[in-house]
C-alpha cells in the first residue's frame, strides 16, 4: 500500500491534475495507493494568509481576493466535471467559501487575528483541493472519498505549528479507514486540537500529513510528488552537471536540506521512518522516472560523498579576546544571548586556543546577533579583554554532506585542494565529529565556482574539465583548434578529460559561451564576436568565475604576456608557446615563474622551446632530482636548422628562407628567426631555466645576416635584400664544404653565460645529424658528464607547436583532483 502526496504546484492547474489522474491510474498505483494527501491549489496558501491580513487591517479588499479564489476552484471543476458531480462539487465549494467570508466579516469587523482563527482561515485552501479532486477522481474512473485529516490528526493547541498526537491519531486513522475502503483524498497540513478546534502542522505540513498516514497504515511507501527529479548532487540551477541521488539517507538528506537543497523539510518525515516506511521523492513531470528514496539506515554509494549544497548569503561573526581563553561557560553564555533573540545559528568554529569563536547566522540577524553580544559582554568589553564582535558580510557556506566520509580518509584534503586550486579562499571551516558533513565559509562570488569544483572532484567520476580561453588563432592556434576538435571523443572516452572553449580571440574579435563554443566554428564565430580588448577579455574570463579554468596565449605578441601576472593572480594557469614573457626583463619572469611555484597555479611553456619536444620538463627533472646542469650546446631555431640542413648549393638561401616561412617553421614575421632574436630567446630561456640570472642584452648573439637586410620596411623588401646577400652566402658554404664542414647556428650556454653563433660543424658533430626543422639540445650534467643527455627532434611547425600546447592543456587537467 502507497501514500501519495501532491504538493500545491502539482494541484494547481488543468494540465497539473490531468497528471494525477494518469499517475492514479497508471500500474505501478492503481489499486495499489491507500491515501492522497493534498495541498492547497498553487498560491491560495498565501492568498488565504494576504487576505486574512487585510481584513483585520480594515482592508475591504480581501473579499476580492476570495472571489476571484472561488472562481479558480470552479473553472477546475467545469474543466474535469459534468453535473450531477459538478453541481455537488460547486455546492460544497460555495458552501465553503460563505464559511469563509463569514469568518473573514468577523476578522474585518473585529480588527483583529489571532493564531487560532488564522488556523482556521488557512484550513480552507486543503479542504477545497482535497474536495474538488476526490470529485474529478470519481469522474474520471477512479473511485474516491475526501477525507478532512482534521477528523484523524488529533493535536496540541499550538497553533501554526501543532504537535500531533501519534498514538491517538493512527489509530483514529485506523479506525476510519476500515470503515472507508476507497480510496482517500485526504486534505494536507492541518489537523484539529483535542478541543475541536482546526490546527496546521507548521512549515512542510502536508509532507508530515502523508508521513503520518503512512505510519497510521504501515504503508510499503510514501511518494512526495513534486516538480523536480528528486534530490539532486547539487543545485541544478548552480550545478550543471548535478545528477539525480538514487538513495540517500534521512540525516543526510537532513544536512543536504539545511544547506540549500529545498526538495523537502526533513524533519517532516520523520514519522513515516520512524516506522521503517521509505520516503520517495518522485517528479510528476516526469512520473516514470526513479525519483529520490530516503531511507532510515546508510546505503553504499559509489561515491565518497552524497551531495554538496550551499546557502549564498550569511554573515560570519567572530567574537575574540584573551577574556575567553580557559574560561568555562563562555559558550553557554554567547549561544544563551542568541538563543534569547531567537537567533538561529547555521555554523560554529572554535580555534583550540580559545583565544576567539566565531559563528555563521542570516545577513539579516547579524545586527541583532552583534548587539546581543555586546549587551552580554558589556563588562568585559568595557575591560579589554574581550573585543567588540566583528562582522564579516559577503560570505557563503558550501557543505560536502555524506555518511560515507567517516570511513573514508582524504575528503577533506579533495574539498581543500578542489577549492584552493581555483583561487577560493577558505574564511572558516567546521566539521562535527559525526564526520557527516564539511563546510567551508568562503566568498559569496565564489559560491557557484566552489560548488562546481567540488562537484566536479567527487562525482565526474575522474572527469575532468578544463575551461579554456585561448587568444590567438593563427597557425598554432588555429591548429590547436583543430587539434582539440579532433581530439575531444578520444579524450572524453580514453581520458576523461573535457576541453571546454569558453572564449576565443584574434587582434581584432573575441566571442564567449560558457556552455562551449565549438572549435571547429571559431572563424564564423569571431566574425559576429565583439571588438577585440584584452582587459575586457580578462574580465569576461574572470566574471565568469568558472572552476578550473585556463588561459592560453598563441599569439607573439608583448602585450598579452604582460597579462600573464594578473591572470595568475586570479588563480587561472596560463599555457603559452609565446617566448615574450621568458625572454623578457628578468624580475617579470620571476614574478610570474615564482609566483605559479608558490600559489601552485599552473605556468607552462614547454612549447617556447624546441616546439614539442620536452626540453624544459627535462631540465626541470634534472633540477629536481638533485643534477646541476654544466652545459648545454643547441640548435634551437626550427627555421636555421632547416636552412643550414638543406643549404647544399643547389638552391640559394634566400629560396631556402622562403620554403621554411611556407612550412610554418619562421615566426609570424621571419625577420625574428634570420636576425637569430628567435634564437636568441630561446637560448636565454634555458639559460634561466638553469638558474642563470640573465637578461636579453647578456645573450651574445653572432649576426647571421648583413644589416641592411633588416633595414628593410617590410616583409617582402626583407627578401629582396637577403637575395642580394645569396653569394656572399654560398661562399661561406662553399668554404666550408671545402674543409669537409657545414654551416649551424649553434647556441651555447655555460659558466653563467650564453651565446650564439654560426659555426662550420665537422661531420661528426652531432648537429650534422639534422633533418628538416630539426632542434637538438646536448645536455651535460653532473650525472650526464661523459656521454650528454639529447634531445633531438622536430622544432619547429604547427602540427608539433599546436601539439605541445594542446600536452599543457591536458596537464592542466591533470593537476585538477
Ligand atoms: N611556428 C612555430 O613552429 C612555433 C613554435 C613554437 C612557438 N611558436 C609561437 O607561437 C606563437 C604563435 O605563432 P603563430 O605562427 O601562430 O602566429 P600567427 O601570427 O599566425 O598568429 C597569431 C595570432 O595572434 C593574434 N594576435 C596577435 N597579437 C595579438 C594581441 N595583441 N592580442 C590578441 N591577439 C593577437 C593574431 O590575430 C593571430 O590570430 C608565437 O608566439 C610563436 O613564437 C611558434
Ligand atoms: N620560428 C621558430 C618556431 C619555433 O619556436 C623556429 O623557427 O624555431
Amino acid at each position: 500500500m502507497l501514500v501519495l502526496k501532491f504538493g500545491g504546484t502539482s494541484v494547481g492547474s488543468r494540465d497539473a491534475i490531468g497528471r494525477i489522474i494518469a499517475i492514479l491510474n497508471d500500474p505501478e498505483h492503481f489499486s495499489n495507493v491507500r491515501v492522497v494527501v493534498v495541498s492547497a491549489l498553487s498560491g491560495v496558501t498565501d492568498g488565504l494568509a494576504a487576505a486574512a491580513k487585510k481584513a483585520a487591517a480594515g482592508d475591504g479588499t480581501y473579499k476580492e481576493i476570495l472571489t476571484a479564489m472561488e472562481s479558480r476552484h470552479r473553472e477546475i471543476a467545469e474543466a474535469f466535471l459534468k453535473s450531477p458531480r459538478l453541481n455537488q462539487s460547486n455546492s460544497f465549494t460555495a458552501a465553503l467559501f460563505g464559511d469563509l467570508n463569514r469568518i473573514m466579516d468577523g476578522v474585518n469587523i473585529l480588527g483583529e487575528l489571532s493564531p487560532r482563527i488564522l488556523d482556521s482561515i488557512m484550513s480552507f485552501g486543503e479542504r477545497l483541493s482535497a474536495c474538488l479532486l476526490s470529485h474529478i477522481l470519481c469522474e474520471s474512473g477512479v473511485p474516491a472519498d475526501y477525507l478532512d485529516a482534521r477528523m484523524v490528526i488529533k493535536t496540541d493547541s499550538n497553533y501554526g505549528a501543532a504537535r500531533y498526537f501519534p498514538d491517538e491519531t493512527y489509530t483514529n486513522i485506523r479506525s476510519l479507514l476500515e470503515t472507508r475502503p476507497l480510496l482517500q483524498i485526504a486534505t494536507g497540513f492541518i489537523a484539529a486540537s483535542s478541543d475541536g478546534n482546526t490546527t496546521t502542522l507548521g512549515r512542510g505540513g502536508s509532507d508530515l500529513s502523508a508521513a503520518i498516514f503512512g505510519a497510521a497504515i504501515g504503508a510499503g511507501e510514501v511518494e512526495i510528488w513534486t516538480d523536480v527529479d528528486g534530490i539532486m548532487t547539487a543545485d541544478p540551477r548552480q550545478v550543471t552537471n548535478a545528477f539525480r541521488i538514487d538513495t540517500i539517507s534521512y540525516v543526510e538528506a537532513m544536512e543536504l536540506s539545511h544547506f540549500g537543497a529545498k526538495v523537502l523539510h526533513p524533519p517532516t518525515i520523520r514519522p513515516s521512518l520512524e516506522k521503517g516506511i521509505p520516503i520517495r521523492i518522485r517528479n510528476t513531470f516526469n512520473p516514470k522516472g526513479p525519483g529520490t528514496r530516503i531511507t532510515d539506515e546508510s546505503v553504499p554509494s559509489p561515491y565518497a560523498i552524497r551531495g554538496v549544497s550551499s546557502i549564498g548569503d550569511i554573515a560570519l561573526i567572530r567574537v575574540q579576546g584573551s577574556g575567553m581563553v580557559g574560561v568555562s561557560g563562555f559558550s553557554s553564555r554567547l549561544f544563551g544571548a542568541l538563543a534569547r533573540k531567537k537567533l538561529s545559528v547555521i555554523l560554529i568554529t572554535q580555534a583550540s586556543s580559545e583565544y576567539s569563536i566565531c559563528f555563521a547566522v542570516l545577513p539579516e540577524f547579524a545586527l541583532t546577533a552583534a548587539a546581543a553580544i555586546e549587551e552580554e559582554f558589556e563588562r568585559e568589553i568595557a575591560a579589554a579583554t574581550i573585543e567588540h564582535p566583528i562582522t564579516e558580510r559577503d560570505l557563503a557556506i558550501i557543505a560536502v554532506v555524506g555518511s560515507r566520509m567517516k570511513s573514508t580518509s582524504g575528503i577533506s584534503g579533495k574539498v581543500f585542494h578542489a577549492l584552493g586550486r581555483n583561487g577560493i579562499s577558505v574564511v572558516a571551516i567546521a566539521q562535527g565529529s559525526s564526520e557527516l558533513n564539511i563546510s567551508a565559509v568562503i566568498r559569496k562570488e565564489d559560491e557557484a565556482k566552489a560548488l562546481n569544483a567540488v562537484h566536479e572532484a567527487f562525482f565526474l567520476a575522474g572527469v575532468r574539465s578544463v575551461n579554456l580561453f585561448l587568444v590567438g588563432i593563427g597557425l598554432i592556434g588555429g591548429t590547436l583548434l583543430k587539434q582539440l576538435e579532433h581530439q575531444k571523443e578520444v579524450l572524453a572516452d580514453q581520458h576523461k578529460i573535457r576541453v571546454n572553449l569558453v572564449g576565443v580571440a584574434n587582434s581584432r574579435k573575441m566571442a564567449f559561451d560558457s556552455r562551449g563554443l565549438n572549435p571547429g566554428d571559431t572563424g564564423k564565430i569571431l566574425e559576429d564576436g565583439e571588438a577585440f580588448d584584452l582587459g575586457v577579455f580578462m574580465e569576461r574570463m574572470r566574471s565568469f568565475n568558472l572552476p578550473n579554468s585556463a588561459f592560453c596565449d598563441c599569439t607573439a605578441s608583448d602585450m598579452v604576456p604582460a597579462a600573464y601576472a594578473e591572470i595568475l593572480r586570479s588563480a587561472i594557469p596560463v599555457v603559452t608557446p609565446n617566448k615574450r614573457a621568458n625572454s623578457g626583463p628578468y624580475d617579470y619572469y620571476r614574478l610570474i615563474t615564482d609566483y605559479s611555484k608558490d600559489r601552485g597555479i599552473p605556468y607552462l611553456y614547454e612549447t617556447t622551446v624546441c616546439a614539442g619536444l620536452p626540453v624544459i620538463s627535462t631540465l626541470r627533472d634534472l633540477s629536481l632530482s638533485g643534477d646541476r646542469v654544466r652545459r648545454i650546446e643547441a640548435v634551437l631555431s626550427g627555421t636555421l636548422s632547416f636552412i643550414f640542413n638543406n643549404f647544399d648549393g643547389s638552391v640559394p638561401f634566400s629560396a631556402l628562407v622562403r620554403e621554411a616561412k611556407a612550412k610554418g617553421y619562421t615566426e609570424p614575421d621571419p625577420r625574428d628567426d634570420l636576425n637569430a632574436m628567435d634564437a636568441a630567446r630561446k637560448a636565454l630561456i634555458l639559460a634561466r631555466e638553469c638558474g642563470m640570472p640573465l637578461e636579453f642584452d647578456n645573450v651574445v648573439i653572432e649576426p647571421i645576416l648583413p644589416p641592411a637586410c633588416f633595414d628593410a620596411p617590410d616583409i617582402e623588401s626583407f627578401f629582396r635584400e637577403l637575395e642580394k646577400a645569396d653569394g656572399a652566402f654560398e661562399k661561406r658554404r662553399a668554404a666550408a664544404a671545402a674543409a669537409g664542414r657545414e654551416l649551424r647556428y649553434v647556441a651555447l650556454i655555460e659558466e653563467g653565460s650564453a651565446r650564439l653563433a654560426l659555426r662550420e660543424e665537422p661531420a661528426e658533430s652531432p648537429f650534422r645529424s639534422l633533418v628538416d626543422s630539426d632542434n637538438i639540445v646536448v645536455v651535460a650534467t653532473d650525472r650526464y658528464s661523459d656521454l650528454p643527455l639529447v634531445v633531438k627532434g622536430p622544432g619547429a611547425g604547427a602540427a608539433v607547436t599546436a601539439g605541445g600546447v594542446f600536452a599543457d592543456i591536458v596537464r592542466i587537467a591533470r593537476t585538477l583532483v
